[in-house]
């Protein structure tokens, strides 16, 4: 964690610029379609993966087509087209939404996702589809967005107009909960893991809540407007910790891998529980006896005559569910701290830490629900890392 949030960090965010201060329907108001040209595109540059946000205008004329370059054409085909491209970059076509307004247009968002550290490949890959000879501006944000800038420039002859990553988040959650009505969901009976099951949640009266973003680090804003916010706090144990340290202990290469572990293993082999120190529950402070009471403290109890044995006996798949019950823990009791702090009984679950990740979404569930005494709901998105792909592509007005 942070040593001390800094006076910018616990200070109200509320935006300067007059355009920012709008929302998000004035400025699909305000902005007309031709004063930026296509292909419009978003791109949230992060630490560990580069999500781009693509939309594909459904509502072209005879004579746009007709008048349409054919470099902008084979990139619509290309991008659309695929859902792999490359090695490494992948459409999340599941996330796909059709018919959205953007911009005076309407049209389909493209979700796609590459490894940040490919952005060389990606940047080649983009200079021979031609995106070199399109003189255009691609709207970016998260920390590549200023280490890339220019590579952007040199390889591909793009211009980057640069939005703040939080901005992007929560504009970019505003508009994709306007326009999925099915986005917002929370784990219902989250205390009973036999019962517990993805439920509908309706969000459309969104404030105040909590927004966590579990990306390689982890940042924690308090959320009281469309453009009021201030970042609590952030911790660098995050989904790059869980990756990082689940590939040095299993062997593991990948997050789909580590998460597959992860679902086979059994943390109690590697966790020491409050029943193992203390024969049961501790009552007195409600700590129930399978609550983790040191994480991975089993097989190294020196002086203990097993632990070399209880360590001999312990899977990939257990180090690998250790790790992610580790981490998830952790950023749950933060969060849990940052929304009592707060006033803030609803806690959004966003980044890429969880995907594919129902284990540490119901963990998550489970902790804001029995630590609060029900008082406060964990609540999820399902365009869980994109919100400020989103959002940034939303922010441009074609003139920066
Ligand atoms: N295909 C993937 N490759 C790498 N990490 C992934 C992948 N899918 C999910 N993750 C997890 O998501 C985290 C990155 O989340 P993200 O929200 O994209 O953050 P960032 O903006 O820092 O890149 C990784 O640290 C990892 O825990
Ligand atoms: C620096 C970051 C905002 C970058 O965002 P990310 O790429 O991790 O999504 C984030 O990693 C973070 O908030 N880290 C925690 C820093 C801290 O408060 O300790």
């Amino acid at each position: 964690m942070a040593p001390c949030a800094s006076n910018q960090n616990s200070k109200r965010h509320v935006s300067g610029e007059k355009e920012t201060e709008r929302s998000v329907c004035q400025w699909s108001r305000k902005r007309r379609s031709h004063r930026r040209p296509m292909p419009w595109f978003g791109m949230d540059i992060g630490g560990t993966l580069c999500k781009l946000v693509y939309f594909e205008p459904k509502d072209i004329t005879r004579d746009e087509l007709d008048s349409e370059i054919e470099i902008l054409r084979n990139i619509r085909k290309y991008l659309t087209k695929h859902s792999a491209y490359g090695k490494t970059g992948h459409r999340d076509m599941h996330l796909q939404l059709d018919n959205v307004p953007l911009r005076g247009r309407r049209g389909t968002l493209h979700f796609i996702r590459f490894p940040t550290c490919e952005m060389g490949n990606f940047l080649a890959l983009a200079k021979s589809k031609g995106m070199a000879t399109l003189v255009t501006t691609v709207s970016a944000t998260g920390g590549g967005a200023y280490k890339f800038e220019n590579d952007f420039r040199k390889e591909v002859n793009l211009k980057l107009a640069k939005f703040d990553e939080f901005d992007s988040l929560i504009s970019g959650i505003q508009y994709i909960d306007t326009h999925n009505p099915n986005e917002c969901y929370y784990w219902a009976n989250p205390t009973e893991m036999e019962k517990c099951s993805k439920s509908s949640y309706d969000f459309s009266n969104p404030y105040p809540f909590l927004l966590v973003n579990i990306g390689s680090g982890v940042s924690i804003l308090a959320v009281y407007g469309p453009n009021n916010y201030k970042r609590v706090t952030g911790t660098s144990i995050g989904g790059g910790t869980f990756l990082g340290l689940c590939c040095l202990l299993t062997g593991c290469n990948t997050f789909e891998e580590a998460i597959e572990l992860a679902a086979g293993g059994d943390n109690t082999n590697v966790d020491k529980l409050v029943r193992d120190i203390y024969g049961g529950d501790y009552e007195r402070f409600g700590l129930p006896g399978d609550l983790v009471a040191s994480s991975f403290s089993a097989v190294c109890s020196f002086g203990q005559m097993n632990s070399r044995e209880k360590r001999s006996k312990v899977s990939r798949e257990d180090l690998a569910r250790a790790t992610l019950v580790t981490i998830t823990n952790n950023i749950g009791s933060i969060a849990r701290m940052c929304a009592l702090q707060e006033h803030i009984d609803r806690v959004v679950f966003i980044g890429n830490f969880l995907r594919v990740n129902p284990i540490s979404m119901k963990m998550l569930a489970y902790a804001m629900d029995y630590w609060s005494n029900g008082t406060m709901k964990a609540l999820f998105l399902e365009h869980e890392g994109y919100f400020g792909a989103v959002g940034c592509l939303l922010r441009f007005n074609g003139h920066d």
